[in-house]
């Protein structure tokens, strides 16, 4: 299965039609689908795909002539090794000069890593000569802050030589659904909340066990692949994990503010971990979507950017003494279950969020959306506001077991006077969504008023998509 990744085989397949030459840098988190994309679009092309690893440059090199000599003269050219990477980049630009060639280097940062040199030899032989070929060089990598260093930032020697690069994102909510199809609806949104779009994490769910069963065997025990996983991808990405470590868990833990994060880790200095942790779009700083210059405004807050990560923190990590004595049921009982349902009730403002968007942008809503966010300030918050250029929409989303009565519109009502100024004369109206439906009472209201719409989880969870 495959699933969706359209718009990002639509820009590599008319940057391939561009008719010159093409330097494509392609990034994002490990397990996120990189090199997966990338080979869907070599599929039906002639081109050299590339996997570094932790070799040395000799080893590389080696391995790097092999898959350029196999493409370009045949297996029996194989054991030819360029003696230097100058002679193997020429080489390239040869190959390409009459015809489209599209050369992968997937995981470039082990390469720079191995011969620090590689990055000023590229940008030589590019502003040299391929520049001036029929190549398509695609550059991708993982670790995000190594890609930043070597690639994308103003330090590097290929800062500028580039001609497209693209942050992979990972799946949103209606495509990671299709991992568990038998899921009931409110299951796939505590699904996602849990395992978020990475599709590799996503593929270790059994669709034929129960979401707790999945969580029990696949996550919370000893030895699965995600047990470890965040463990390993950040020590990948840190040097020093463990001031990491102790603010994103306290983050996970719903420390959302500065102040917050640093009385519950100690440290003073949480705001520089928090900035390379930006960086690596672990945690992201959101603010109040009605602020106009977020970077000044003081309502910021932090989230974790990933869902499992912000799982992995939560359950996992806290409990790992427990869980290698082998508790996970324990866990699984007494604090997983349990907490599933609140644990999830950000995720599902995030699913009407999405919803929202693809709606709006689709004509499916009264006006096109040009935000759609939260709002808070000290003490309360609206869980979306949808903001057009004439009009704002407020929502509340209901992740509860009881049908939505009249007093949730109330409330939203009240709470619309807080957003009022902030929202420069527009008119508002209300929109609920609830996993457990509404009472008759705020149906008959809803039916009888132009200004409030009311949304059922199965509205949200519609999927439109392509496979
Ligand atoms: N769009 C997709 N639909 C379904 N499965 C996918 C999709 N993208 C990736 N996968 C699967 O997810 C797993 C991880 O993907 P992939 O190896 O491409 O990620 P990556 O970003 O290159 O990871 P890494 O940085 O760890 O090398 C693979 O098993 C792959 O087949």
């Amino acid at each position: 299965m495959f699933v969706n990744r359209v718009s990002e085989l639509e820009l590599l397949k008319k940057r391939y039609a561009s008719g010159k030459a093409e330097f494509f840098v392609l990034y994002g988190r490990r397990r996120v689908g990189k090199t997966e994309l990338l080979a869907r679009f070599c599929e039906d092309k002639r081109a050299i795909f590339f996997v570094s690893d932790l070799g040395s440059e000799i080893s590389l090199r080696t391995a790097l002539s092999a898959a350029v000599n196999t493409v370009l003269f045949g297996p029996n050219q194989m054991n030819a090794v360029y003696a230097t990477w100058e002679d193997l980049f020429h080489a390239l630009a040869q190959a390409a000069q009459n015809e489209r060639l599209v050369v992968v280097l997937d995981e470039f940062p082990y390469l720079a890593t191995a011969h620090p040199p590689l990055a000023t030899i590229l940008q030589r032989v590019w502003d040299q000569t391929l520049k001036n070929s029929q190549i398509m060089l695609i550059l991708c990598g993982s670790y995000i802050g190594m890609m930043e260093a070597t690639v994308l930032g103003y330090q590097s020697p290929l800062y500028g030589r580039r001609t497209a690069q693209y942050l992979l994102e990972p799946l949103q909510f209606q495509d990671a659904r299709l991992f568990f199809p038998s899921f009931d609806a409110a299951d796939q949104v505590r699904a996602y909340a849990v395992y978020g779009g990475t599709p590799a994490y996503l593929h270790t769910l059994q669709p034929h066990q129960s979401l707790s069963d999945n969580i029990l065997d696949g996550i919370l025990s000893r030895g699965s692949f995600l047990y470890d996983e965040v463990r390993f991808v950040l020590q990948q990405e840190l040097r020093e994990p463990r001031n990491y470590f102790a603010i994103l868990q306290a983050v996970a833990a719903g420390k959302t503010r500065l102040n917050e994060i640093k009385q519950a880790t100690g440290i003073e200095g949480a705001t520089a971990y928090l900035d390379t942790l930006q960086q690596l779009h672990l945690v992201e700083r959101t603010v109040p979507v009605t602020e106009s210059q977020p970077h000044k405004s003081r309502r910021g807050i932090y989230r974790l950017k990933d869902h499992y990560l912000r799982f992995w923190f939560r359950y996992v990590h806290p409990n790992r003494s427990q869980l290698e004595r082998g508790g996970a049921q324990i866990v699984l009982e007494n604090q997983v279950i349990p907490e599933i349902d609140h644990f999830s009730s950000l995720t599902f403002e995030e699913v009407c969020q999405q919803t929202f968007w693809q709606a709006g942008l689709s004509g499916k809503l009264p006006f096109v959306p040009t935000k759609v966010g939260s709002w808070w300030n000290a003490n309360e918050e609206v869980d979306l506001v949808i903001l057009g250029e004439k009009d704002a929409v407020l929502v509340e989303c209901k992740w509860t077991s009881k049908p939505a009565g009249m007093d949730i519109l109330a409330e939203l009502e009240r709470k619309s006077t807080l957003v009022r100024p902030e929202l420069e004369n527009r008119p508002i109206r209300f929109a609920l969504c609830s996993r457990s439906g509404y009472t008759p009472q705020l149906m008959k209201t809803a039916e009888a008023r132009t200004d409030v719409m009311l949304f059922e989880l199965a509205d949200l969870v519609r999927s439109e998509t392509q496979t």
